[in-house]
């Protein structure tokens, strides 16, 4: 039987390795700061699996070339604004929707649905990178890793959103990458779909149990027919 979520209304997407490949651009700006401070370039392969915590853990990763260490603060006190200037230079000189992502914000739109972008990428960034790519008026409601208190995979930004948004946890649905949005989507009660391209720490994403997966957003419109009224 076709899966199918019925009674949505609000669409959340998570946004790099979900709407967005960012890790172009990501690397650049990581290997800019690393040559400023005499350390080895990272590469793109690494820095794919360092994204979505925010990007103060993914400069402590590339410094430290691991996933958990903690820089020395010296070092992290130089690197971070070296890297906030190359990546507020170069955006979205790479960046580029995923396979069907732009048709299916259109699509989701089209249908009756809200959307919502939630990501833990900083405002400045979010806001720069949807504009450059002509989305940003498809969302109702954008909240960054620093528009609130806390973020994913805590739960808050998922219920702010269905507050701002006057619509239930059961009316939402969460797109994202990684087990960070899988854990922030469960602590919300709201279902998830993985998609199986992103980033997640270089994992499979069914490893962290999403309600379904799937290998291109071509395929949710599938799964959302309309919204409900
Ligand atoms: O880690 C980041 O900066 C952004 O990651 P997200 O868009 O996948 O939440
Ligand atoms: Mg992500």
């Amino acid at each position: 039987m076709t899966l199918v979520f019925t009674a949505k209304r609000l669409i959340a997407f998570d946004l790099d390795g979900t709407l967005v490949d960012t890790v172009p651009d990501l690397a650049a700006a990581v290997d800019a700061m690393q040559a400023a401070l005499d350390l080895p370039a990272r590469g793109e392969a690494r820095v794919r699996d360092w994204v979505g915590n925010g990007m103060e853990r993914l400069v402590r990763r590339a410094l430290t070339n691991d996933l958990t260490a903690e820089p020395d603060a010296d070092l992290l006190a130089r690197g971070w604004p070296v890297f906030l200037e190359a990546y507020a230079a170069r955006p979205c000189v790479h960046s580029r929707f995923y396979p069907g992502a732009e048709r299916s914000l259109n699509e989701l739109r089209a249908a009756g649905y809200q959307l919502a972008c939630i990501t833990n990428k900083h405002s400045r960034f979010t806001d720069l990178l949807l504009d450059a790519l002509g989305v940003y008026d498809h969302f109702s409601l954008v909240l960054s890793g620093d528009s609130l208190p806390r973020r994913k995979p805590d739960p808050l930004p998922l219920q702010h959103a269905g507050a701002q948004l006057q619509v239930t946890a059961t009316q939402m649905l969460m797109v994202g990458d990684s087990i960070t949005d899988v854990r922030a989507a469960r602590a919300a009660g709201v279902d998830i779909v993985g998609v199986s391209y992103g980033y997640n720490n270089g994992r499979d994403i069914r490893a962290a149990a999403p309600d379904h997966v799937i290998d291109t957003l071509a395929e949710l419109s599938a799964l959302l027919p309309r919204a409900a009224a």
